[in-house]
């Protein structure tokens, strides 16, 4: 499902430059792992690094979905426009702010990654997603209308509509309270289950983490560089 070797990824230039390394992580559907660390270890680079926003430095092996697709062999060969197809396939992303368009109602957030993909707008997952975070109710409204936990919810939704393989979230309760924090984590980790998806969630909350028994990879401090490694 997801199978990554010898990742090595730099955040800026030359001596400035901060860098991140991931000796190996295999998760296989319906596998979480929450990405651990003080601010400003890497956290994010390592993510989009996975999210194919970052070109690594050095990769060894880097297999994604029940395809496992060669995406190291497509960065190795700079194949833009497969890598494009795949983030926009594969890859679901929750950012911090939930990232909706202002402009469009919660129903069309929701199928926009539907649309540009050209997939009819009938989807199983959605329709388990938007009944499993509670968000008929929400569905004609517009983003600037909801709470920021119901804007929280949408963008999980909106994130895995187009049936990805690997969900990304970063930081996907860092704007809510500890109530609505705690049932965030519980809807995403029902999503990944019942779409038996892949995801990874980066997470300052170790109550919440520890909580739900999530396994953890965890920032170590290297020489000029941060490791993320399996911890227990
Ligand atoms: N565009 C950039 N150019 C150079 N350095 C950057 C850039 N963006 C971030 N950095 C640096 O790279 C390091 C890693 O940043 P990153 O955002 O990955 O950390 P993080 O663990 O996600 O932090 P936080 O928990 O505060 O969000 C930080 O030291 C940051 O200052």
């Amino acid at each position: 499902m997801l199978d990554i070797k010898g990742l090595l990824v730099a955040r800026g230039e030359g001596a400035q430059a901060h860098r991140v390394r991931l000796n190996e992580l295999h998760l296989e559907q319906g596998e979480i792992r929450a990405i651990t660390g003080e601010s400003g270890c890497g956290k994010s680079t390592l993510l989009e690094a996975i999210g194919l926003l970052l070109a690594p430095q050095q990769l060894n092996h880097y297999r994604l979905g029940r395809e496992a697709v060669d995406v190291r062999q497509l960065l190795a060969e700079n194949q833009q426009p497969a890598l494009a197809a795949l983030r926009s396939r594969q890859l679901g992303f929750v950012l911090q702010n939930g990232g909706l368009l202002p402009f469009l109602k919660v129903r069309d957030n929701i199928q926009l990654p539907r649309r540009l993909l050209g997939l009819s707008s009938r989807s199983r997952a959605v329709e388990k997603a938007v009944e499993v975070l509670r968000l008929e109710p929400l569905l004609d409204k517009y983003p600037q209308s909801l709470s920021i936990g119901e804007r929280q919810r949408v963008a999980c939704v909106r994130a895995i509509a187009h049936e990805p393989q690997l969900l990304l979230a970063d930081e996907p309760t860092a704007a809510l309270d500890p109530h609505n924090a705690q049932r965030l984590f519980e809807l995403l980790l029902s999503l990944v289950n019942e779409l038996g998806l892949s995801a990874l969630v980066v997470s300052h909350d170790w109550a919440l983490i520890d909580q739900f028994g999530l396994p953890r990879l965890g920032a170590v401090n290297g020489e000029g560089e941060t490791r993320f490694e399996p911890l227990v």
